[in-house]
């Protein structure tokens, strides 16, 4: 029998779940039978980081934070520093989430300099990169992701772009008002990205970096995505933040 390929699956409870919430969340994650093939992370808001990474460092999930600023420290209100993040007990960090890049100014610039920062921390930078729905209309989706990738990763080393995930996250996928992409759509992205990530790195260091989908992914269409060649994850919103939908999006791109 083939072994089951290398999936990590995750999900981002954005501003959802505060203390109390995340607490019971984190009982029912601990308790999720997760398969060897996979590798589970959780990314809560800042509140409840520390204490569903502590509640889940003697298992096999990965916790994240949502964000952070790219400085060891100083004056910067109402930022998180990497070394907090790391102090947290989080292992990831996402970076570049389209909703940061529109609402908060994020740029290519300051997600080059987060994660340079975080690889300075040994946290394991998720780069989300997306086309919005005028870039997609208008064909230039490639042209995006290609860009976005190279600036994130620019000045960094092939070993520390391996640590990298990069989650390719359609804007006009994202949320209640998305629509799911297409699989083959995606599926040409992804194998766009790795040839970008070649071009980098050369072949054998890409095939090394997990390329995450992300958007209105559910239970009815995971498995269409991990199925795909250059897929190698997906990193779930709404369907998953109830942990039993995270359990039975796992379940179903395993079986
Ligand atoms: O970041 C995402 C996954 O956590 C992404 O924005 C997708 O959200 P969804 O459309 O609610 O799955």
């Amino acid at each position: 029998m083939m072994p089951l390929k290398s999936l990590w699956i995750g999900t981002s409870w954005k501003m959802n779940k505060g203390p109390a919430a995340a607490r019971e969340a984190a009982e029912q994650i601990a308790s999720i039978a997760v398969p060897s093939s996979v590798t589970p992370f959780v990314i809560p808001p800042f509140t409840s980081l520390e204490m569903v990474a502590s509640r889940l460092a003697d298992t096999r999930w990965s916790v994240g934070a949502q964000n952070m600023h790219w400085e060891d420290e100083g004056a910067w209100t109402g930022e998180i520093s990497p070394h907090m993040v790391r102090e947290c007990g989080a292992d990831i960090v996402e970076l570049g989430h389209s909703e940061r890049r529109e609402h908060f100014g994020e740029s290519d610039i300051t997600v080059n300099l987060k994660v340079k920062a975080a690889i300075r921390y040994a946290l394991r930078p998720l780069i989300c990169i997306g086309d919005s729905a005028e870039e997609y209309e208008f064909g230039v989706t490639h042209e995006t992701l290609a860009r976005q990738t190279k600036m994130a990763l620019h000045g960094l080393t092939s070993d520390q772009i391996e640590t990298v995930l990069l989650a390719y996250e359609p804007v006009w996928a994202i949320g209640a008002k998305g629509r799911a992409a297409e699989p083959a759509f995606v599926g040409t992205a992804h194998t766009r990205l790795r040839h970008v990530l070649a071009d980098l790195v050369g072949e054998t260091t890409a095939r090394r970096v997990p390329i995450l989908y992300g958007g209105s992914v559910s239970l009815e269409n995971a498995a269409r995505y991990t199925a795909l060649a250059d897929v190698d994850g997906v990193f779930i919103g709404r369907s998953a933040w109830d942990p039993s939908g995270l359990a039975a999006i796992i379940q179903s791109v395993v079986s």
